[in-house]
């Protein structure tokens, strides 16, 4: 259990699926959390389990030594112009996971430099199945492995370069959704082939399970398992080629380009 003191500043859907993951996997206590939002009764369930709730970020801030900046990016410039007064870069820690906005963007903004590290999680961070991109131009080495090992108890991390920090959004952060979505029409066609939607998705999320479990812990190829699949005339490869001549392959790909685009022009847009 860590004694250390992290507050969250923008506690929405990442934030909070971030505070629930170090809680479950008991680095963190409740009490040495701080979750900020402006509507703070929106926290009042969290309040109840223990954590700090407090719609004033200068002061979740002061008693902090990791802050979390994970509010949109439209909305992280007046964030930091709120807390900069109460910022001890000495002290400090920042890790922001808002997506296309750089370590030294947040500098730049602050107009002094403060140790950051970028981090991209996804929201499986709550049941402590995120696969979580690292990067950082600015910060220590030791604080570089003290947010890797945070974010080890939570899933799957890596460290990455900063460049590539809009791709890991697309691909990983983004990823959820689109796997999701997969899973969804799955099951939508199980229905249409005879069992009720509540079967059909239970059906469908674990043979999607399987088939990530399949890849990750045999350390195989896609193509190598769908081949094992794949019997000659049969059914597999029917349903298989159909999907590819309706572009199941393509809109996968291009969705993830356009995702990787936005990601990168979300904050300099703005
Ligand atoms: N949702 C996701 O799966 C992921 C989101 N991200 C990034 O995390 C950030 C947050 O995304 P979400 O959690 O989805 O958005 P969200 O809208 O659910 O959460 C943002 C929260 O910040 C609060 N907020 C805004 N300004 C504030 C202020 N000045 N003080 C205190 N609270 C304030 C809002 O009320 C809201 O509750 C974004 O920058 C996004 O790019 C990164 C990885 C995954
Ligand atoms: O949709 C978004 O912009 C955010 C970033 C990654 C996941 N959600």
């Amino acid at each position: 259990m860590d004694t250390k003191h992290i507050t969250v500043l923008g506690s929405g859907n990442i934030g909070l699926s971030l505070a629930k993951g170090l809680v479950k996997a008991n680095i963190f206590e409740p009490e040495n959390i701080t979750l900020t939002r402006r509507n703070v009764a929106a926290l009042q369930p969290y309040a109840e389990l223990g954590y700090n709730t407090t719609a004033n970020n200068p002061e979740a801030v002061a008693k902090a030594d990791i802050i979390v900046l994970a509010v949109l990016p439209q909305q992280l410039n007046k964030l930091l112009d709120e807390i900069k007064p109460s910022l001890d870069p000495k002290k400090h820690l920042l890790i922001s996971v808002i997506s296309g906005v750089n370590c030294q963007d947040v500098c730049n903004h602050l107009g002094f430099d403060i140790e950051v590290v970028r981090a991209m999680p996804n929201t499986a961070i709550a049941i402590g199945q995120s696969m979580t991109c690292l990067a950082s131009s600015n910060a220590s080495a030791e604080n570089l492995t003290l947010v890797k090992s945070m974010f080890d108890t939570v899933g799957v991390s890596i460290q990455i370069n900063e460049e590539l920090m809009t791709s890991a959004t697309a691909l990983c952060a983004c990823g959820i959704a689109f796997f999701l979505r997969s899973i969804r029409a799955a099951s939508q066609g199980g229905t249409e082939i005879g069992f009720h939607a509540h079967d059909a998705l239970k059906m469908a999320a674990q043979t999607a399970k399987g088939a990530a479990d399949l890849l990750l812990q045999l350390s195989s190829h896609p193509e190598q398992e769908i081949d094992k699949v794949t019997s000659p005339k049969g059914c597999t490869i029917a349903g298989l080629n159909e999907m590819e001549h309706n572009g199941f392959s393509s809109a996968m790909i291009k969705g993830i380009k356009m995702s990787a685009e936005k990601a990168g022009v979300l904050y300099k847009n703005d």
